[in-house]
């Protein structure tokens, strides 16, 4: 039989879907043990990385539930004299925007719980990549919107850093034909390189 899926070439195949769909929950699962000092441990080696990379406008991110809280991270690299931007999310199957954000910017709310700075909009330089699970490879699993995947592929020559707690490591992460490793992962406990 075949799968139920419309695009087969489009996309990936309905036994990748379900292995991610799997990963992911088991993945989303470890995540909510993260304590605050794992995140304090995680912002500072983060800001860090961020601080001795090249990038004046630079992507980060603002907590969902459950995630590691890296607004000091924002609040770092600002305080630093750099564009701090954070993404505006749209309907499922485009790139992520991003928008300004200062420590006096209004945040608004956006799409699956996001918040969006009220700012203009402006293309990041160097791009913090949160992930949901990841592994030894550069392998990177998100919450299956494609967001990050389909923003990176737009901005080619973007530096892509992913971050995550060492406890959403997994084995190995199924990829498909639009995953491409990331070059640089962050977490708590050390810095991954891959190229
Ligand atoms: N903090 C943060 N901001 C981010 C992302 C992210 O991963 N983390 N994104 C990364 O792409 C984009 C938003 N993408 C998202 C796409 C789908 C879902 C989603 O389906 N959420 C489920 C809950 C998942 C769960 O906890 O089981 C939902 O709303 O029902 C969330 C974010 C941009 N902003
Ligand atoms: N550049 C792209 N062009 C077209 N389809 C894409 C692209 N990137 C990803 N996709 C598709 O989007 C769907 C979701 O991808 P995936 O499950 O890898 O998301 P994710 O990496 O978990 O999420 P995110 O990138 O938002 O963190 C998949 O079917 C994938 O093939």
């Amino acid at each position: 039989m075949v799968a139920p899926h419309s695009a087969p070439f489009m996309s990936d195949s309905y036994e990748l879907t379900q292995e991610k769909k799997h990963l992911r929950a088991d993945c989303l699962r470890a995540m909510k043990a993260h304590t605050p000092a794992q995140d304090d441990a995680l912002c500072q080696r983060l800001s860090a990385v961020l601080l001795a990379s090249h990038g004046a406008t630079v992507a980060c991110v603002w907590p969902l539930p459950h995630e590691a809280d890296i607004r000091p991270v924002c609040h770092a690299l600002s305080n630093a004299g750099r564009c701090v931007v954070l993404p505006d999310t749209p309907p499922r199957g485009h790139a992520l925007t991003f928008r300004v954000w200062t420590p006096d910017t209004p945040l608004l709310p956006g799409r699956f719980g996001t918040f969006v700075p009220d700012g203009p909009e402006r293309k990041p330089q160097l791009i913090l990549v949160p992930l949901v699970g990841y592994d030894r490879q550069g392998n990177r699993l998100g919450y299956g919107g494609g967001y990050y995947d389909r923003t990176l592929a737009a901005l080619p020559g973007v530096t892509a850093i992913g971050y995550a707690l060492s406890l959403q490591e997994t084995e190995k992460v199924p990829t498909g034909t639009y995953d491409k490793p990331l070059s640089c992962i962050v977490t708590e406990k050390e810095t991954l390189y891959f190229d």
